[in-house]
């Protein structure tokens, strides 16, 4: 993994102009996200957060600009960068054909994980005793927190979460901001969005960037 600074940024956004059907969601966005911050992208339904994620993830291409990773722009060292990266999309990536416990070990195996023990993992999102359970017959909380146990047994340190509370209940997502609080404190960066109030990530510890909805 690539040596870092305390002033160098993780992840930057270098006048990132994105166009969809004609509209520009934003234009010439800039900022830096270093090492300890937690950054929530806000704005209305249809502003652009899911895609702004998508072209920090490296997974969509902006009409103009560019992200860069430590200094670097994202496409000269895209392994390095991926290989620091947990994107967690709406989606999540959980199939319903395979119990919650085959999903976590089949998403840590692609992330290069290969010694961990997915009950205490599972237990730690309050899966225990659903482990043989298919993930299609799971509760939306539950299916979601089969997504979210892999940010327990990971060494990235940029999280990129699309709505990682969505039908996550209200101890579950004091967890889950302890888990950001503990992960940023220890140099990783989360970048999330999310329509739900925080109760202990506030500002000034969070950082918000606005979208609003341009009209056409
Ligand atoms: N691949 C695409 N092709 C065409 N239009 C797209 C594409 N992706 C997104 N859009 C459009 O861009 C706009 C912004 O979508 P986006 O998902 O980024 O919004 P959002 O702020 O995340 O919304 P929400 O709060 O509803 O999740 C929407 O009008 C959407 O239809």
């Amino acid at each position: 993994m690539t040596q870092t600074t305390s002033t160098q940024p993780l992840v930057s956004a270098n006048n990132l102009t994105c166009i969809r059907e004609e509209r520009v969601l934003f234009d010439e966005l800039s900022f830096d996200i270093h090492p300890g911050d937690i950054v929530q992208i806000e704005g209305p339904n249809g502003a652009g957060k899911t895609s702004l994620l998508r072209i920090l993830a490296g997974l969509s291409r902006p009409y103009s600009g560019d992200t860069s990773y430590l200094g670097k722009s994202v496409h000269r060292c895209r392994d390095e960068f991926n290989e620091d990266l947990l994107y967690l999309g709406h989606l999540a990536g959980v199939k319903s054909e395979l119990t919650a416990e085959e999903n976590l070990n089949f998403n840590l195996r692609i992330s290069g994980y290969d010694d961990h023990n997915t009950t205490d993992i599972l237990a730690k999102v309050n899966l225990s005793g659903f482990e043989e359970a298919l993930a299609g017959h799971l509760s939306a909380g539950q299916h979601r927190r089969t997504a979210l146990a892999r940010l327990w047994h990971t060494n990235c340190k940029i999280w990129i979460l699309d709505e990682p509370f969505t039908a996550i209940d209200k101890k579950g997502v004091e967890e889950l901001e302890r888990l950001f609080i503990e992960h940023a404190n220890n140099g990783g960066c989360v970048i999330m969005t999310t329509h739900q109030d925080m109760s202990l990530i506030t500002e000034p510890r969070l950082t918000k960037i606005k979208l609003e909805y341009q009209f056409v």
